[in-house]
């Protein structure tokens, strides 16, 4: 499949709907917790045991009976024998009788025959003197577990004590099929003892860069060579949108080397993204390689005009015996990134089971006059949104060449296809970068 209708100019909409229609999710897989964050959860997850497990300590103090501190007061404190301590992590806590209590810990387990804490600040501490700001450390004082303390305030029953299942009962759902696992998920995971999760996994997304004259950062240019920043760009971005990113070095502008690079790269790629190598010249590799088959098998590429500038020539289709999903980007800095933005974030999300799969597109008043937008065209300019005032103002002009001002812009400024000039202050549609 080389061109299809060669001459008929796809919609951005509809180069989309297309994209997306040909894309399943990823199948899922177990992965530990920390490499499951940022991936959208595959079942559901009940708490198999409580939450917590135990009854236990709120605060440093010392856990009692509450009808024995009932009427305590600073004038007349009540006096209980110290029995030993409590740490958190002690399996056999000693037993509180009447008239005892037991030092105990933050989340420590309360003491059978205890009810209740009482924060070390309201009794002396052991001490015999005044109230006390804390305790001296085990080590340090080994017979403050034993001894007397004096509790100056009452504690009612289950007074900083955190219940069993208190935070979540046993068999309560704990997050449902579909949450994307952020950090509190996760923590949450791991609090029920989940070590590992069903997860759709990240795409792994193989960039490759095309173009005789791409020279990589770091290397001093020569006559008409420049630095290759496109696939930088593209595997940044990749990563933004959740993915794996594999960036390939730019790829001379000559099928055999292009084919090596794809026939070596479709074994560990989801999706394969290129840049450059799509338009109408006489090297314009990607389009000679991918629109004859290239050999790679799969249903082919297809490569179309959209209406839309930048980013109006695209190749898309499926390649390989796997029929990999590969997007071929225009070369131009500006026109690649917007391309990836448009199809490929979009692509990446629906691979993982992630939603919304857009951007989020919002209205602004721009402020400052636009002119000169090709008819028939959505155009995409670079804009500065200021989300506080709704304002949005363009940076820099239209050129797809224009990566330092691509660098300053948040927003996309959004010029509809049967416009060709805003007026200063009239409201635009804006695609947020952030
Ligand atoms: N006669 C016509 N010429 C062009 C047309 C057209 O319709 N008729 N379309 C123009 C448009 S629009 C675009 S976009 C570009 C797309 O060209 P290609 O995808 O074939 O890209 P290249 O020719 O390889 O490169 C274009 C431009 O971008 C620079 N480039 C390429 N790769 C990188 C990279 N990795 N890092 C930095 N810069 C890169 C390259 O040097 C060129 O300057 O075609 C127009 N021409
Ligand atoms: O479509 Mo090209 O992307 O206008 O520069």
């Amino acid at each position: 499949m080389s061109s299809g209708n060669a001459d008929r100019v796809w919609s951005v909409d509809e180069h989309l709907a297309d994209v997306l229609r040909q894309l399943t999710p990823l199948e899922p897989i177990e992965l530990h917790l920390l490499d499951a964050q940022g991936c959208v959860l595959v079942d559901d997850v009940t708490v198999p045991v409580a939450l917590p497990p135990f009854d236990n300590s709120s605060m440093d103090g010392y856990a009692v009976r509450s009808a024995d501190v009932a009427r305590a007061d600073d004038a007349s404190p009540r006096v209980l024998k110290v029995i030993g301590d409590v740490a958190a992590g002690d399996g056999t806590p000693p037993t509180v009788h009447p008239g005892q209590a037991a030092r105990i810990m933050t989340g420590a387990p309360l003491p059978p025959g205890a009810d209740a804490v009482v924060p070390v600040e309201w009794t002396d501490g052991g001490t015999g003197g005044g109230p006390a700001s804390g305790m001296r450390a085990h080590s340090a004082d080994p017979a403050g577990a034993t001894g007397q303390v004096r509790v100056h305030r009452p504690a009612g029953p289950g007074a900083h004590v955190r219940a069993r299942g208190s935070d979540a009962p046993a068999g309560e759902l704990a997050l449902t099929a579909g949450t994307r696992l952020g950090p509190s998920q996760i923590a949450l995971l791991a609090a029920v003892g989940r070590a590992r999760v069903r997860v759709r996994p990240r795409p792994r997304v193989v960039v490759i860069s095309t173009g005789s004259e791409l020279i990589a950062p770091g290397e001093s240019l020569g006559h008409g060579q420049i630095h290759d920043s496109n696939s930088y760009a593209l595997a940044a971005a990749a990563r933004d949108a959740g993915a794996i990113a594999y960036r390939v070095g730019a790829v001379a502008d000559d099928a055999d080397s292009l084919r090596d690079a794809l026939e070596d790269q479709l074994v560990r790629a989801d999706v394969i993204v290129t840049s450059g190598g799509v338009s109408v010249g006489a090297y314009d590799v990607v389009k000679e390689t991918l629109g004859e088959g290239a050999g790679l098998g799969g249903r082919g590429v297809e490569f179309r005009k959209l209406a839309m500038q930048p980013g109006k020539p695209q190749g898309f289709g499926l390649i390989g015996a796997e029929h990999v999903p590969l997007l071929a980007l225009p070369g131009n800095p500006v026109s690649a990134y917007v391309s990836f933005e448009l199809f490929v974030r979009p692509a990446i999300r629906t691979l993982m089971g992630l939603e919304p799969v857009h951007r989020a597109t919002v209205t602004a008043r721009c402020t400052a006059a636009i002119d000169g937008s090709p008819k028939g065209r959505r155009q995409f300019l670079r804009g500065w949104y200021e989300a506080g005032e709704g304002t949005v103002r363009p940076v820099g002009g239209s050129g797809s060449h224009l990566i330092a001002a691509l660098a300053r812009a948040n927003a996309l400024i959004v010029v509809p296809e049967d416009v060709t000039d805003v007026a200063a202050d009239a409201d635009v549609d804006v695609v947020l970068l952030t």
